[in-house]
């Protein structure tokens, strides 16, 4: 496991300081910069003793191997990734468990937009394979505006395995496809829930998707064949946040 990561972009600090100020070791701050939106952050970090270090452009685009870090790059410890153990704690304190599953999601920026919008539909984790696909990279962390920092992400070995202990908990698990017959719009998202998503080329992979309790579409009226993972993502965690309102 890495000791070390970095985390970039004015949302992403700014929860990292609410929720885990322990974890940040150093703070860099783009020089010559008076940017107010970033005072309250360097206040917030002051208050926790974090070293605060000013540096030319060149030096946070390379800190943060991006040049998208808005002024700030912190260099922080790593988390431990979350397993399938973890879940089932999560799982045993959770009474209607609203989960997003996504198999196989490798572009970081489609993995941080569904964190943001599992974050905002009030989803309590998202659960993907270990393998094949994107982990909590700090690229992750800034497309995700904080909720990278807040929403529990775990990666298990076996994702097919964890859904049939998912549903041996419970929770009712709708996989999505573009071909799928029943629409999201009629199926019931108000219980104990799991939403499957695929991969950006694939979809779903057969096991994932035979493992699912019930397949929904997104109905498209256009030329194009499917959506943008993390728009399908949203569109669909927005319905049963609908549904479970009501
Ligand atoms: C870009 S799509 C994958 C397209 C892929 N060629 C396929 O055959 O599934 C990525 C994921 O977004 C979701 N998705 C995209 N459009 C959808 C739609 N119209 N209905 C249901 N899910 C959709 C599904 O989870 C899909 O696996």
């Amino acid at each position: 496991m890495k000791k070390q990561d970095t985390i970039f972009g004015i949302h992403a600090v700014q929860a990292l300081l609410d929720n885990s100020p322990e974890r940040v070791i150093e703070l860099w701050l783009l020089q010559g910069r008076d940017d107010e939106r970033l005072t309250p952050l360097i206040n917030l970090a002051s208050t926790f003793g974090t070293t605060l270090q000013r540096a030319a452009r060149k030096v946070l685009d390379d800190k943060a191997g991006s040049s998208q870090h808005q002024g700030i790059v912190a260099r922080v410890k790593a988390v431990k990734p979350l397993t399938e153990k973890d879940l089932d704690e999560l799982l045993d304190k959770t009474a209607v468990p609203f989960l997003l599953i996504l198999d196989g999601v490798t572009d970081p920026h489609n993995l941080g937009a569904c964190l943001r919008n599992a974050d905002a539909a009030g989803v309590h984790a998202v659960i993907v394979p270990k393998d094949n696909s994107v982990g909590l990279t700090s690229t992750v962390s800034k497309v995700a505006c904080g909720a990278a920092e807040t929403i529990p992400l775990f990666q298990v070995t076996n994702l097919a395995r964890t859904m049939r202990h998912l549903q041996d908990k419970g929770v009712w698990i709708v996989g999505t496809a573009g071909e799928a017959e029943g629409n999201v719009y009629q199926a019931d998202l108000k219980g104990p829930l799991a939403i499957a998503m695929g991969a950006e080329d694939k979809g779903l992979r057969r096991l994932s998707r035979e493992g699912c309790d019930s397949l929904v579409s997104i109905p498209m009226s256009g030329s194009v064949s499917s959506l943008n993972v993390s728009v399908a993502t949203g569109v669909c965690l927005f319905e049963a946040v609908r549904q479970r309102l009501g």
